[in-house]
């Protein structure tokens, strides 16, 4: 493990009546590190980034982030830390131009601001710095030149990358991402993986993804955590998790 996770979730576990969906389960993501987690169907992914993002409460263990033990904090709370989250399907306003959406989050941050609203310069001055940013998110995910467009005119798979600039507003520190290449052309899923390489270096971002397709997947991530049956069974460079026998055993044997 490296010497200072920016999250990481130690000895979760979670059952749903007598299933056991996570059994001990420690992971960890490095600053400014893409990791995913693979496992067959069942495996206990989705429980895990749900325990991880606060939807669901483990029966045992801890999740910390940054240092600080988040394991009873709602969701939005998580979130103001830094912790930030996509769904597999996106959630935006599809009658909102790409601009706006992106713009969402900052709107919402005025109106908590009253008087930051009557000092109308320092609002200015504010939405300045907002649409700058939004810019330079858009650019890195290849979106700027959409930035009048109607969120419905997208692409799914540039839905998905509208979504994660919106969350990137806010400047999370770790986002977990629910299957960003589902449904996604090849080509747009190898860009959609270039682009979070350079979200992590240009932004400082972390990643813990969640992703089926391997193929794709695995050539971009720096660390991987195989499930099985609710444990972590491999972890370590990708080359060396697909490999592993446990791993190989868990697919065939699903
Ligand atoms: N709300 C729930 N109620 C009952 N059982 C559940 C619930 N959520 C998950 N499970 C069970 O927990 C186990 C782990 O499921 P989970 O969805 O976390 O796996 P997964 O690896 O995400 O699977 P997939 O790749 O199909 O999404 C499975 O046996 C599943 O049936």
């Amino acid at each position: 493990m490296s010497l200072s996770p920016i999250l990481y979730t130690e000895n979760v576990s979670k059952r749903f009546g007598g299933v056991v969906a996570l059994d001990g389960v420690n992971v960890h993501v490095s600053p400014k590190m893409l990791t995913l987690v693979i496992g067959p169907n069942g495996s206990g992914k989705s429980t895990l980034i749900n325990v991880i993002g606060g939807i669901l409460r483990p029966d045992g263990g801890r999740v910390v982030l940054n240092g600080r033990d988040i394991t009873k904090l709602p969701p939005h709370a998580r979130f103001r830390l830094g912790l930030a989250r996509t769904f597999q399907t996106p959630q935006l306003f599809t009658s909102l131009s790409v601009l706006e959406n992106v713009l969402v989050p900052m709107h919402e941050y005025y109106e908590e601001r009253v008087l930051e609203i009557l000092l109308r310069n320092a609002w200015r001055l504010r939405e300045r710095e907002y649409i700058d940013r939004a810019f330079q998110i858009l650019r890195l995910l290849n979106l700027d030149h959409l930035w009048d467009a109607p969120a419905s005119d997208l692409s799914g798979g540039q839905m998905k990358l509208l979504e994660l600039a919106r969350i990137l507003m806010s400047d999370p520190r770790v986002i977990v991402l629910d299957e960003p290449l589902a449904g996604v052309n090849p080509s747009l899923a190898n860009e959609i993986m270039g682009y979070l390489t350079s979200l992590r270096s240009e932004l400082g971002v972390s990643f813990l993804i969640v992703e089926h397709r391997l193929d794709i997947a695995l050539k971009f991530v720096d660390y991987v955590f195989a499930m099985h049956q609710g444990r972590v069974v491999a972890e370590g460079p990708p080359d060396a998790v697909v490999k592993h026998p446990a791993v190989i055993e868990a697919y065939l044997g699903g």
